[in-house]
C-alpha cells in the first residue's frame, strides 16, 4: 500500500510471515517508529529502537539473562502469586457488584512488573496509587501511534503537525514523566458467546477442580498440569492477538520477498490477526475450540508461523516467559475462585465482542463482570 510517500508492505499468510520474520529477519529487523512515540522516550526504548544497535542488543540481553531467564521467572513466582492473591482479595470485596475486569487485571500485571523493577506497587486496585491513570495515558499514546498521520505520509507537512498528533503525544509523554519521576528518583534513591463456549468453561473448571482441588489459591507449580488452560490461552491468542500487526518493522536495505521488491525504508507489518483466522490454515477458524491445540505441537514460541502472537525472529517479544505465566496464573485464579455473571442478567449470547484495532487490540466495550464467591 502507498500512504503518501510511505510504502507499507503487509504479510498476511504463514508463508509471507516466514519470509519476513525468518528468511529476511536481519534486513527487516529495523523498526518503523511512529512520530507519536515521542522523541524523549525513543532513545531508551527497546520496542522502538529504530535499528538493532549495540544498545538494543544490551537491553535484549538484560531481558534474557536478568528479567526473564528461566531462573528469574521461577524466583518471581512468589511475587506473582502474592499480587494475584491481592487481586482476589479486592474482587472478594466486590462480591455481587460489577467490575471492569480488564482494569483490575491490568493493575495486577502492572504491579507485578513494577515490583520486579522497582520493588513497589504503582497502582492501587481501589483507584489511586502513584501511577493511577497510567493505563489511560498508555492507551492514548498507542491510539496516537496508529492514527494515520499526514505529517508521516508527506514529510513536507512535518513541521506543521496539521492534526496536532506530535503536540498531543508530547503532552502524554510529559504526563508519563510526571507520574514516573518520583518513583525513579526514590529508586535512585459482534459475535456473542455460543453454547460451546459454556462447555469450554465447564471443562476448564473441571480441570482446575481436579488439579487444584480445595487448595485456597492457584500456585505457579499447578500451571504445568493444566493442558486445557494452556489450550484455551493459545486459542484466545490465535483469535485475539494483543498486537494484531506485531510492531511495525522497517527495511534496512532493499530486498526481494516472494518476488516482490521491498524498497529500502518500507514499513513492513505482519497481519497475525488475519493469519489466526485464515481458513486455509485453520479448520472452522472463527470458532473458539481449544481442543484443536490438545493433540498438536503448534506453539507461539516463534517456530510456527501460523501462530505468532509474540512475533518471531530477532524482534520477537522478549517478555514472553513473563507474559504467558501471568496470563495462565490470572486466568486460572479468576476462574477457580469465582463464578462470573454479566450485569443486568445480560445474555452472554448478545455480548458485544467487537474489537478496537490499534497497535494493541482491545474490546470496544470494556467487559463488565460481577464476581461471586464460590
Ligand atoms: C501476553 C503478553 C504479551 C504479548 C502477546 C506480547 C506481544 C509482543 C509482540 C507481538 C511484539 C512485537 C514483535 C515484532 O515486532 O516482531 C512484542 C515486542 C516486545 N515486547 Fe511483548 N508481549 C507480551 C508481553 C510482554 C511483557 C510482559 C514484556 C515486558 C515486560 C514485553 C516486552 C516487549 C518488548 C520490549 C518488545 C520489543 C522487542 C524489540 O523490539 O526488540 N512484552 N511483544
Amino acid at each position: 500500500m502507498r500512504l503518501g510517500n510511505q510504502l507499507l508492505v503487509v504479510g498476511s499468510t504463514p508463508a509471507s510471515a516466514t519470509e519476513i520474520l525468518k528468511t529476511h529477519d536481519r534486513v527487516l529487523s529495523a523498526r518503523h517508529v511512529p512520530k507519536a512515540t515521542t522523541p524523549h522516550l525513543r532513545p531508551f526504548s527497546l520496542a522502538f529502537a529504530s535499528e538493532c544497535s549495540e544498545y538494543w542488543k544490551s537491553l535484549r540481553s538484560l531481558c534474557r539473562t536478568e528479567l526473564f531467564s528461566a531462573k528469574a521467572i521461577n524466583l518471581q513466582a512468589g511475587l506473582r502469586e502474592r499480587k494475584v492473591g491481592e487481586m482476589v482479595e479486592f474482587l472478594e470485596g466486590k462480591d455481587g457488584k460489577s467490575v471492569k475486569i480488564g482494569e483490575v487485571a491490568f493493575a495486577a500485571v502492572f504491579n507485578i512488573l513494577a515490583n520486579i523493577c522497582f520493588s513497589k506497587d504503582f497502582i492501587d486496585l481501589k483507584g489511586g496509587g502513584v501511577a493511577s491513570g497510567l493505563k489511560e495515558v498508555f492507551w492514548k499514546i498507542l491510539e496516537l501511534a496508529v492514527t494515520p498521520n499526514i505529517a508521516e505520509f508527506y514529510p513536507i507537512f512535518d513541521r506543521l503537525d496539521p492534526q496536532g498528533i506530535a503536540k498531543k503525544a508530547l503532552e502524554c509523554q510529559e504526563e508519563v514523566f510526571r507520574k514516573w519521576e518520583p518513583i525513579i528518583k526514590e529508586r535512585k534513591g459482534s459475535n456473542g458467546i455460543d453454547a460451546s463456549k459454556q462447555q469450554v468453561m465447564e471443562k476448564l473448571r473441571n480441570e482446575l477442580g481436579r488439579e487444584i482441588g480445595t487448595a485456597d489459591s492457584v500456585k505457579e507449580s499447578h500451571l504445568s498440569q493444566l493442558p486445557y488452560l494452556h489450550a484455551c490461552v493459545k486459542e484466545t491468542l490465535r483469535l485475539h492477538p494483543p498486537a494484531p500487526f506485531l510492531l511495525p518493522h522497517r527495511a534496512l536495505e532493499t530486498c526481494e520477498v516472494m518476488n516482490y521488491t521491498i524498497p529500502f525504508n518500507s514499513q513492513v507489518i505482519v497481519n497475525v490477526w488475519a493469519i489466526g483466522r485464515d481458513p486455509m490454515v485453520w479448520t472452522d477458524p472463527l470458532s473458539f475450540k481449544p481442543e484443536r491445540f490438545l493433540d498438536s505441537d503448534v506453539d507461539f514460541s516463534g517456530q510456527d508461523f501460523e501462530l505468532l502472537p509474540f512475533g518471531a525472529g530477532r524482534r520477537m517479544c522478549p517478555g514472553l516467559p513473563l507474559g504467558i505465566k501471568q496470563v495462565h496464573l490470572i486466568v486460572a485464579t479468576l476462574i477457580h475462585r469465582f463464578e462470573w455473571l454479566l450485569p443486568n442478567d445480560e445474555d452472554p449470547l448478545l455480548l458485544d465482542m467487537n474489537e478496537k484495532f490499534g497497535i494493541t487490540l482491545e474490546k470496544e466495550q470494556p467487559l463488565l463482570l460481577i464476581p461471586k464467591q464460590k
